[in-house]
């Protein structure tokens, strides 16, 4: 028998790419809910308790109220959104992140998706602090800037429609200034950091794309390592899998502009050592599409882990 799936925020942004991603699929069977009803708690709560697997694509508080819905059947459930990221019974759902997490996620009742922002700070992050190249109570700092899409259909209008109040006309914007962004928390525990990291976000003109720098002064980390001691590290992390690519350093050193839309319409994600040897500094960095590896293309991953596709 296919497995039942129902995606709760089908008609949203992640909701309608996890839609695209597996529509030409035939191994699942695809519970869907109208548009018009898609607030409609009585009809979710239904779909929710019918499917095998449900993906929640909806913000926090309604993930958790789906969730509620579901504590009595045995449906599965992936949740897109920030409320159980850090959460003690949920599987983290980045397969690369640890070894054996891969297994996890496929056993798991409870997959929760990682953020965007937090896919790629995690992504450079966690390998070094594994190794243990980088120390724990290093004072990390993380830049970013995301495609709008990022911001889901309330960002998405505000960047492209001119008429609306809330019209956002800057080609390139910083938020969550305050240095307080939901991701933190996240970024912190799942990065194996003991301080946390200063993370600044942004927002630039463009649907789909993410840059995330994590720049690094080797001189203050334990052994004072090498360049190509830290690529060498990531290599070896994400070595027997084609998800995650670690760039060449001479391939690196030959990039003279790095685009954030790169890897937009993928659900990959490349990561980079830039700097120059010697000079005891490296500016890690991770290119990915906010939506691919950085939502709903790593929640088709997690479904595929979830049903043995
Ligand atoms: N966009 C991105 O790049 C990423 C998003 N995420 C997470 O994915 C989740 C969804 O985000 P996104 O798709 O961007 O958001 P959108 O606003 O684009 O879509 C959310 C969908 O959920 C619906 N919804 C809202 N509240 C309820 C409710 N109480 N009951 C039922 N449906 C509801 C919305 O309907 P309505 O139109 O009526 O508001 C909309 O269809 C969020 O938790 C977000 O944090 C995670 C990683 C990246
Ligand atoms: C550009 C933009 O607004 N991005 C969102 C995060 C997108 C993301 O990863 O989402 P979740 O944490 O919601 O899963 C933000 O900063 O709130």
């Amino acid at each position: 028998m296919k497995p039942k799936l129902f995606i709760d925020g089908e008609h949203g942004t992640t909701g309608l790419q996890i839609r695209q991603r597996i529509a030409a699929r035939d191994d699942l069977e695809v519970l869907s809910i109208p548009e018009a009803e898609r607030r409609n708690a009585a009809l979710r709560e239904e779909l929710l308790k019918s499917a095998d697997i449900a993906i929640l694509c909806l913000p926090d508080d309604a993930a958790r109220e789906a969730v509620a819905m579901l504590t009595d059947a045995h449906t599965r459930i992936i949740d897109t959104s920030t409320a159980h990221r850090t959460h003690d019974d949920w599987v983290y759902g980045f397969a690369e992140s640890e070894p054996g997490q891969g297994e996890r996620i496929a056993e798991a009742r409870y997959v929760s998706n990682p953020g965007c922002y937090s896919t790629g700070a995690i992504g450079l992050l966690r390998p070094l602090t594994r190794a243990g190249i980088l120390p724990g109570d290093y004072p990390v700092t993380i830049n970013a800037v995301s495609g709008y899409t990022g911001g889901g259909k309330q960002m998405i209008a505000q960047m492209e429609d001119e008429a609306r109040d809330d019209h956002i006309a800057a080609p390139h914007f910083l938020y969550a200034t305050a240095l307080r962004h939901k991701h933190v928390p996240e970024i912190q525990s799942r990065s194996g950091l003991a301080v946390r990291p200063l993370f600044s976000p942004s927002v630039g003109r463009f649907a789909q794309g993410m840059l995330v720098q994590v720049p690094l002064h080797l001189d203050a980390m334990d052994g004072r390592p090498a360049m190509g001691d830290i690529h060498a590290v990531l290599a070896k992390h994400y070595d027997g899998q084609d998800i995650v690519e670690v760039v060449p350093l001479a391939e690196s050193a030959a990039i003279a502009r790095l685009d954030p839309t790169e890897m937009a319409g993928t659900d990959r994600m490349k990561l980079f050592v830039f700097g120059t040897d010697g000079d005891g500094q490296v500016n890690l960095v991770a290119s990915l599409d906010n939506l691919g590896k950085g939502a709903s293309g790593a929640a088709v991953q997690n479904l595929d882990l979830m049903i043995g596709a």
